[in-house]
């Protein structure tokens, strides 16, 4: 952005410096910038990934077009497919995925291939009538930051973790033209990774049926992308443990009264149970879906009900068991003078995190309530699979 030229009154010698110093200070951050790549993700748009002197137009597959796509691919040539070893395990043939090491996957497509091809190995919706892909060509060599820092990326847009890499050489096309996002690979792993920031940004005291003293803190995080809550019971006694709950979203299970998980019942068991004590902390994190968000999340209810359990859902769409991170609870608790507490749950993970980042776990409180014929399974998975206790 060239400032200077749009200051009048140029000839006066401040005004170069005053330009200088706006400009820097408009000049977008790393978290910024890691955002609006993940912004132009999620609209459909393509952005550079660079990392060294290597520079790729990367594009998310679940959100492009076909036309962007195929222009894409005409202009520079076949991308190569990116998808996560979850993934890759669920949809290509064993002979392809034997001896693949965890992280992302790189594929070459056939000369064949066309946009359907790309989304059928990205979309899962249509494995039970397709079978494996393959045999494909998995390309194995290499530095993988690009495809490491695009499938954060596209994780944390909660897009369908599948992107295409099409390779920027220098002597191909001048793209300067055209305004697109450009982020480095290795600053994008280093935001992914840091220690989320979270601000708070408004408070407000009312009524609720567990109790009628309450307050509702709203907190941002740094990108803006999202909020969580931590809602105040009544007075907790500064000089005693408080009775605590970390709950992830869930709009099914929370706000429809889903049969299929023990969500709801537990958001209210844990409410009541702090009403009756007096006191107590319930911190809601928008982590819909383990961190994978709702539309993935009704992907993989789709997913189960062909026969696959809760986890083995999550890995055939590519994501982890459990992509959330609780350290925002721990953030979230200091930051309204917490840091003793008696926590309600069943999930080992969320008391080693707490406890890992500075808030005492006095007791593990278990919560099981909720149990339904439909949701034993899925609670029996998560006992097996995840650790959760009984
Ligand atoms: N991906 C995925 N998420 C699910 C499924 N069923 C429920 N969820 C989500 O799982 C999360 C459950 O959150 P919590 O109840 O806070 O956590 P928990 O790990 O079960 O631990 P505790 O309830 O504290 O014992 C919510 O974000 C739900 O939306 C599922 O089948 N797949
Ligand atoms: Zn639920």
């Amino acid at each position: 952005m060239k400032i200077d030229t749009i200051v009048p009154g140029i000839s006066d010698p401040n005004a170069k410096m005053r330009a200088t110093m706006l400009s820097q200070s408009l000049m977008p951050n790393r978290t910024e910038r890691v955002n609006r790549a993940r912004g132009d993700l999620a609209m459909g748009m393509p952005y550079i990934l660079r990392h060294g002197s290597e520079r790729t137009v990367m594009i998310a597959i679940e959100t492009t077009t076909r036309e962007r796509f195929n222009a894409l691919e005409r202009g520079l040539g076949a991308p190569e497919l990116v998808i996560s070893s979850k993934r890759a395990r669920s949809v290509l043939t064993a002979a392809v995925t034997a001896n693949l090491s965890e992280g992302p996957v790189r594929i070459r497509p056939p000369a064949s291939a066309d946009f359907d091809w790309y989304q059928r190995l990205a979309d899962p919706r249509h494995d039970h009538v397709s079978g494996p892909a393959g045999p494909l060509h998995v390309l194995r060599t290499g530095d993988d930051t690009l495809q490491n820092a695009g499938l954060g990326l596209v994780k944390s847009a909660e897009l369908i973790p599948a992107f295409a890499l099409f390779p920027l050489g220098t002597e191909l096309l001048d793209l300067n033209d055209v305004p697109l996002t450009q982020l480095d690979a290795s600053e994008a792993l280093a935001e992914l990774a840091g220690r989320p920031a979270l601000s708070a940004v408004a408070a407000a005291s009312f009524p609720l049926e567990a109790h009628d003293v309450s307050r509702l803190h709203v907190f941002r995080d740094a990108d803006g992308q999202r909020e969580h809550y931590a809602i105040v019971i009544g007075q907790p006694d500064p000089n005693r443990p408080v009775l605590a709950r970390l709950h992830s979203a869930c709009f099914t299970g929370d706000v429809l009264g889903s049969l299929k998980c023990d969500c709801g019942p537990q958001l209210r068991a844990a409410l009541s149970r702090m009403g009756e004590e007096g006191a107590g902390v319930l911190i809601y994190l928008n982590q819909e879906g383990r961190g994978i968000g709702l539309a993935n999340k009704m992907r993989v209810y789709d997913l189960q009900s062909h026969g696959r359990d809760t986890v083995e859902a999550n890995h055939q769409l590519g994501f982890e068991d459990d992509e959330r991170d609780f350290r925002l609870a721990a953030t979230m608790l200091k930051q309204i003078g917490i840091t003793d507490i008696r926590l309600l749950t069943n999930n080992p993970g969320k008391v080693d995190t707490l406890a890992g980042n500075g808030i005492r776990v006095v007791e593990r409180v278990p919560l099981q309530v909720g149990r339904t014929a439909h949701n034993r399974s899925y609670l029996s998975v998560k006992a097996l699979k995840s650790g959760h206790l009984l």
